[in-house]
């Protein structure tokens, strides 16, 4: 299957000597790849770094095969992502932001507002200003705004942080309706392992700055829950009998 997003020997360390040390890591295309790891492990740096926000100090990331200086910035245009927090302007409704942002794809039906809004279940408060907006509705309309051009790659960063029990079941849908559909590829980091095992073909455990173990759900779990089977690789690294 054809790589999508390929990481090499990637590595960033910030001042306090922290960070990321040598993951290598392969989305597919048609992949729901799931990212865990313990708070601080990296995960969130990983998905700072593919989408540009930012520098790794050494290792490759291509995208769509293009590397940066080298047609990466077009290969983002394929890409939608939610990273950290919510960016939204709070000062606008909800349309407006996504009207806002569709301004730099020209090429969207002006349709596809209301159809993203829908998605996520904001329709009902689609000219209510972000400001009054909920963590979770934050949330969704930054997820609304990653999906609107239609992007081939969707990198979300704890998705379901914030999200309601009906917005975490709309979500799963979602990301599902958009694999199933469009062949849509998602790479989703998330603390919410059991939510994620109904999603996930793919998935990666990262410990202290690097990636232990990685694989298709079936191989790597063995018949346990992906939830045990993360704990065991968790003990493992712990007690130093993965070189990490
Ligand atoms: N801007 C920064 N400056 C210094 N250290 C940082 C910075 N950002 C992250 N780190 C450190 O790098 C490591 C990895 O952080 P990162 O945010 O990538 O982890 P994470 O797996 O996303 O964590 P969480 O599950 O808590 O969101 C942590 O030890 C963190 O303290």
């Amino acid at each position: 299957m054809e790589p999508v997003l390929q990481i090499r020997q990637l590595t960033k360390r910030y001042r306090n000597g922290r960070g990321v040390r040598g993951i290598d890591l392969d989305v597919r295309r048609g992949d729901i790849y799931g990212l865990f790891g313990p708070n601080g492990s990296g995960k969130t740096t990983v998905l700072k770094i593919v989408t540009g926000l930012i520098r790794a100090d050494g290792g490759s990331v291509s995208l769509f095969g293009r590397h940066p200086g080298d047609g990466y910035e077009r290969s983002m245009r394929k890409v939608g992502c939610v990273i950290e927090t919510a960016d939204v302007y709070d000062y606008m409704s909800a349309e407006g932001h996504l009207r806002l942002i569709a301004r730099f794809h020209p090429e969207l039906p002006p349709a596809r507002i209301g159809e993203v809004l829908d998605w996520v279940g904001l329709t009902p408060y689609r000219r209510e200003k972000v400001r009054g907006f909920s963590l979770g509705m934050k949330q969704r309309l930054a997820l609304a705004a990653s999906l609107l051009h239609a992007p081939e790659l969707v990198i979300l960063d704890e998705p379901s942080n914030g999200l309601d029990i009906e917005g975490t079941v709309e979500l799963r849908e979602l990301i599902l309706r958009l694999s199933a559909d469009n062949g849509t590829t998602f790479l989703v980091s998330s603390h919410a392992i059991d939510e994620m095992e109904r999603l996930c073909t793919r998935v990666g455990f990262l410990y202290d700055g690097t990636l232990i173990r990685e694989g298709a759900v079936p191989e790597l779990t063995a018949g346990l829950g992906l939830e045990q089977a993360y704990l065991a690789e968790m003990r493992r690294a712990r007690e130093g009998k993965v070189h990490v």
